[in-house]
């Protein structure tokens, strides 16, 4: 962690929306005039896709489990790295893992490729990650401890299955079948790496839907955000002024005394009001913090 060079991550599975929700943090990041750095956490992937075609193959005749989700797929070290010389110095190395065609054409490569690793110089207020692995801790890996602000994106399950299918069939070109095994494949390792992030967070929103989606793999559409309530738990709930979001978001009530329930539709105010004073909040220590570190130079 870091008052001078903070760091916000979104953290969720393969679909769970953690693209999709971010454009609430560039709103936020556009109202308070913050310059964001953006990380994909799939730019820390080891492997391009024929790479990872040729290895997931070889781990099936091996009998053995080759995900995504997991560490032989990713370089957790390289992402911590790149964590602590941005909270330490404010700068760092990365790339984007390319998934579709209107990606990779500016850049004259293929689809499942990398861009080349590049250095970011100090112009950023703050690292913005938004991945997979945001809250992430192995034996050799301490990602999460690096973050200011961890959010969790966590749809249950049956919908996040289903936004996948929806965003892996119609945007990259994989077919329903290849979907449906990649989420069976990566069962082990969502357990290992990816769901004990959500103990770590500082918040998680769990989109619920009110439609049946009992069997993902013959669903029709993606439920809309009025098709679902959106669950929201704080694990600090010292200072949460729940009667002010009750006030404010039509249709909201609690569930547990750390947990607020939205409405769907109101998912995007109800990150507003609730993440832009805590980003308020940690730019000001990092205001602060600046002009600590100016006046000992003054002096
Ligand atoms: N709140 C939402 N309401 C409706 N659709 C959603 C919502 N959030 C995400 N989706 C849809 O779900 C699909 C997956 O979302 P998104 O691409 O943001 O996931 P992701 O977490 O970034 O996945 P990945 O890490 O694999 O890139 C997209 O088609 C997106 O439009
Ligand atoms: O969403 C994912 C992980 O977050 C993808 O499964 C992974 O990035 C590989 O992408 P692609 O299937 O486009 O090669």
């Amino acid at each position: 962690m870091s008052l001078r060079n903070p760091i916000i991550a979104v953290t969720g599975s393969s679909g769970a929306g953690t693209s999709t929700t971010s454009e609430a943090f560039d709103h936020i990041f556009r109202a308070l005039g913050i310059k964001a750095t953006v990380v994909e956490g799939d730019s820390f992937h080891r492997y391009t896709r024929p790479e990872m075609d040729l290895l997931k193959r070889r781990a099936t005749e091996e009998g053995k489990t080759f995900s995504y989700f997991g560490e032989q797929a990713n370089d957790f070290l390289a992402l911590e790295t790149l964590f602590r010389d941005f909270s330490e110095k404010g700068e760092g190395t990365m790339r984007r893992y390319l998934h579709t065609f209107d990606e990779a054409v500016p850049y004259n490569q293929m689809p499942g490729t990398f861009t080349p690793w590049q250095h970011m110089g100090k112009e950023s207020d703050i690292l913005f990650y938004e991945g997979l692995h945001g809250g992430v801790v192995t034996e050799d890996a301490d990602v999460a401890r690096h973050v200011d602000l961890l959010i969790g994106m966590v749809p249950i399950v049956n919908l996040e299955w289903i936004q996948k299918i929806f965003r892996d069939t119609n945007q990259r070109g994989h077919s329903k079948d290849a979907v449906r095994d990649s989420i069976v494949r990566s069962m082990d390792d969502y357990f290992k790496y990816i769901t004990p992030q959500f103990s770590r967070t500082h918040i998680n929103f769990q989109r619920v839907p009110t439609v049946d989606t009992s069997n993902p793999f013959s669903a029709k559409a993606i439920p809309s955000q009025d098709e679902s309530f959106v669950v929201i738990r704080f694990r600090d709930a010292t200072n949460v002024d729940f009667p002010f979001y009750l006030r404010m978001i039509d249709g909201s009530f609690m569930s547990r005394v750390s947990t607020l329930v939205v409405p769907g539709g109101k998912m995007g105010l109800a990150m507003e009001l609730i993440l832009k004073p805590l980003i308020e909040d940690i730019m000001e220590k990092r205001n602060a913090a600046g002009q600590q570190i100016d006046w000992t130079r003054d002096s």
